[in-house]
């Protein structure tokens, strides 16, 4: 785990544990027998640690902090082996090439010397799987750089670059890539130095001065955009420490608050869905095919068919991962439209700071135009993002299919329709596939794979592959109505509504869904996302209905036999489609604009529903409220596994984090559901279908039921799903 070498009279010490050097008890015990091998040997004078392979180390191993732990064969922990390293009197020198994260950063903070190769980064991403750096960084980071940028790197786990460390004294010198022939080269530069001043724990907090004020806006940014976290509080709670206390003590503390956060299920939750948004790219469908069966094919070039909001998103995506896109419109003028909104959102990042502005002309360089299909003759792949409309998506698909040459992948974002139908246009099933990824398409991390009846095993290994190129988190899932999150989120939003028809207003909905922890309510993302759309599929599904001759009534409250709540459809007649018209669930100062009001029309336009329905209104329960909209979609999450149509539970939970907002801190709906326990899930769905029905999706999962009397954890889920299919 680490090797220990001497070249003349320095030490070289190689931590090689693959894939990240992450450090494990054997990792943490190695280093500290090589540094007091070589502390003893009268050849050393100085000495060098480095990584092997990708990476410098990454930080502690995760494995750890929720499972067993190896016994150690040395007793002294990691802030231990920190401070032998730190008190040691010949100069140790940190060669970082890759990253140094978390507990990696903390041992280079116990080196004398830092040097790094140009594209290293370093950070404290503790906060970011619920816990604080509990070997010394919340101590050592703001005397080595300053309690401002310490405060903001600790309690927001970003990554920075060398060249920013070096500005921040975080690291001494920028190096080539030969990172260890530099390393030695500079131990030897140092050999004689004194070390007094290179000990960080013995310096001062740069910055105390200031400390009150730069405490309390930390505390400030974190109650806006890290809400209902314990860990940032507690991260800044330690750093404070080392304000108040001499080091010594301030570890003590350290230690204290890094405990209470260790044991937390926040902790636990976040690092399940480290691991869970690890697992998703590696895609099993069971008993067909997986990620390591199956090889990709290579996408070099993309073509996306319409410009609008999804199409110019999924341009810009695979334009910034270096893949050149031909976009193609309906029209001259949407095509322009469309390309006018990609170069303002470059120019936009180029204001910003995020690009220059030669990288954005690059980026631009490489999207072509065009109105013909006859252009996309070579390209690999084609993402379509027209109309939610089933005719215009079988028309194009049956296009593609003769313009295309019969090795390319055809893909189509739609968020709710039957790939397989679509694939029936084609010649080529088995190399259509939904990708389908949520607004703004260059932004969200979340791409749902759909795989139809009869796409290839190549080409979902094709689509997870480009997922992951273009930086998305890529989960494969099965064909169904609004496949895996947006079916899930059908049970959510009627329930949201019913309570609506029974008492409930709108805002008083939406801030239960924010008190858990969801940035944006129900009622608000319908308005921000435009009611019109859900409209537009709702309409096609009406039309549908008269065809196969039931007639539909504008105000029916039953579908099918199925409650439904005409309430959106009325808001819709009435113009009001959210934000963009000004008004929607919530009423707006200006169309476009963003701060919701509660409208008196709307609770007026209520009343009057409910009266004319027959429903007694009543004030209805925070905690019903919650059951209401959060019950019945976890259920749906279990129906959705029993189904087949995702195989894993954690795939759901990722879909939820990274395409819903879904609160990581509490694991994502499935794991959420353990946490609270499925025997309670499940009795309280019970409860409320007798209550409801006629709301199918009150209706107990089977799974679920058998889950919850078996008390089986989650990571054990899965198999029961897979041995009931
Ligand atoms: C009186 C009481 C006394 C008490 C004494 C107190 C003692 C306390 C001592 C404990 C102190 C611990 C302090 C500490 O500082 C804690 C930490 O360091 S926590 C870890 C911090 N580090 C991170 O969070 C980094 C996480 N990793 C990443 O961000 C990325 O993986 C990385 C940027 C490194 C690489 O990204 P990429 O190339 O995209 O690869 P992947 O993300 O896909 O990862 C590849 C592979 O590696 C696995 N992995 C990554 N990091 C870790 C890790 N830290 N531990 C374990 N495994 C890791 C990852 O899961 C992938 O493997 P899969 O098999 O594919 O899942
Ligand atoms: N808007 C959203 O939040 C999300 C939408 N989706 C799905 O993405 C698809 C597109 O949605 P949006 O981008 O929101 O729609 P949009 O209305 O913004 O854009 C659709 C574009 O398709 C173009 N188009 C129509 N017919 C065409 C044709 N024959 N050839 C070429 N272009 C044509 C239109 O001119 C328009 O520019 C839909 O299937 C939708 O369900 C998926 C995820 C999220």
């Amino acid at each position: 785990m680490v090797d220990y070498r001497r070249e003349g009279n320095v030490a070289i010490l190689t931590v090689n544990n693959p894939p990240v050097n992450a450090i494990s008890t054997r990792v943490k015990d190695g280093i500290y027998e090589c540094i007091s091998r070589a502390k003893n040997d009268t050849k050393v004078s100085v000495i060098v640690i480095h990584g092997h392979g990708k990476h410098f180390i990454a930080g502690a191993d995760i494995h750890g902090f929720s499972g067993q732990r190896e016994s150690s064969k040395v007793v002294a922990t990691l802030p231990e082996v920190i401070a032998f390293m730190e008190a040691s009197n010949k100069p140790i020198v940190a060669a970082i090439h890759g990253t140094a994260l978390g507990g990696g950063l903390e041992i280079a903070m116990g080196c004398h010397y830092r040097i790094a190769t140009k594209s290293a980064r370093v950070g404290q991403p503790e906060v970011l799987i619920g816990i604080l750096p509990g070997a010394g960084g919340t101590q050592r980071l703001p005397r080595l750089c300053g309690l401002g940028p310490a405060l903001d790197l600790i309690s927001t786990g970003r990554h920075i670059k060398a060249p920013q460390a070096l500005k921040l004294g975080i690291i001494d010198k920028i190096v080539s890539d030969d990172i260890l022939k530099e390393g030695i080269a500079f131990a030897k530069a140092v050999i004689d130095k004194p070390l007094n001043g290179r000990r960080i724990s013995t310096l001062p907090v740069k910055d105390a001065e200031n400390a009150e004020q730069l405490i309390s806006a930390a505390n400030a940014s974190v109650r806006k955009r890290q809400r209902g976290m314990m860990a940032p509080i507690w991260n800044i709670k330690a750093v404070a420490e080392s304000i108040k206390l001499p080091f010594d003590e301030a570890m003590e503390k350290e230690a204290e608050y890094f405990t209470v956060l260790v044991t937390s299920s926040q902790a636990r939750a976040l690092q399940y869905a480290f691991f869970s948004e690890r697992l998703a790219p590696k895609w099993e469908v069971p008993g067909v095919a997986s990620y390591n069966t199956v090889k990709p094919m290579n996408i070099k070039t993309a073509a996306v068919i319409g410009a609008g909001t999804m199409g110019t998103g999924i341009a810009m995506a695979l334009l910034n991962a270096r893949i050149p896109v031909t976009l193609v419109e309906q029209n001259k003028q949407f095509l322009e439209k469309g390309v006018k909104m990609i170069q303002d959102l470059y120019a936009g990042s180029v204001r910003l700071g995020k690009l220059t502005a030669d990288q954005a002309k690059y980026l631009l360089s490489n999207l072509k135009t065009s109105l013909s299909y006859d252009d996309l003759s070579t390209v690999d792949c084609v993402i379509e993002a027209v109309y939610e409309n089933m005719a215009l998506k079988k028309e194009i698909f049956a296009k593609l299919d003769n313009a295309c040459k019969p090795s390319a992948v055809l893909c189509s974002n739609t968020s709710s329709l039957d790939i397989d139908e679509i694939a029936s246009a084609t010649k080529r099933p088995d190399k259509v596939i939904g990708t389908h990824f949520f607004v703004p398409a260059y932004y969200m991390r979340l791409l749902e794979n759909v795989r139809g009846k009869l796409t290839s095993p190549e080409t979902i290994a094709t689509v997870q592959s480009l997922g992951v190129r273009i930086g998305k988190i890529p989960v494969v899932v099965g064909n169904c109505d609004s496949f895996v999150g947006n079916r899930m989120l059908g049970t959510y939003t009627s329930e949201a509504q019913f309570l609506l028809e029974e008492g409930a207003l709108p805002h008083e909905v939406d801030s239960v869904i924010k008190d858990f922890g969801i940035p944006i309510g129900a009622f608000e993302v319908s308005d921000l996302s435009g009611l019109d759309i859900g409209w537009r599929i709702r309409k096609e599904r009406y039309e549908k209905l008269e065809k196969s001759g039931k007639k539909h009534d504008p105000n029916a409250r039953f579908i099918n036999g199925e409650r439904f709540s005409p309430l959106g459809d009325t808001l819709c007649e009435k113009g009001r489609f959210g934000r963009k018209t000004g008004m929607g669930w919530y009423r707006y100062e200006k169309p476009g604009a963003k701060e919701p009001f509660i409208d008196a029309e709307i609770t007026t336009l209520l009343e009057d529903y409910s009266k004319k329905h027959n429903i007694t209104r009543r004030k209805i329960s925070p905690q019903e409220i919650f059951e209401r909209c959060f019950y019945p979609l976890i259920n749906e999450g279990f129906k959705v596994l029993e189904d087949g149509i995702a195989t894993r539970p954690e795939d759901i939970d990722v879909i939820w984090i990274n395409g819903y907002g879904w609160p990581k801190y509490t694991g994502g709906p499935m794991y959420y559901a353990n946490q609270i326990g499925l025997d309670k899930i499940y009795d309280t769905m019970c409860y409320y279908y007798e209550q409801h029905p006629t709301s199918s999706h009150w209706r107990p999962s089977a799974l679920l039921r058998d889950l919850a009397k078996q008390q089986l954890p989650i990571s054990q889920w899965g198999k029961q799903v897979a041995s009931r299919l």
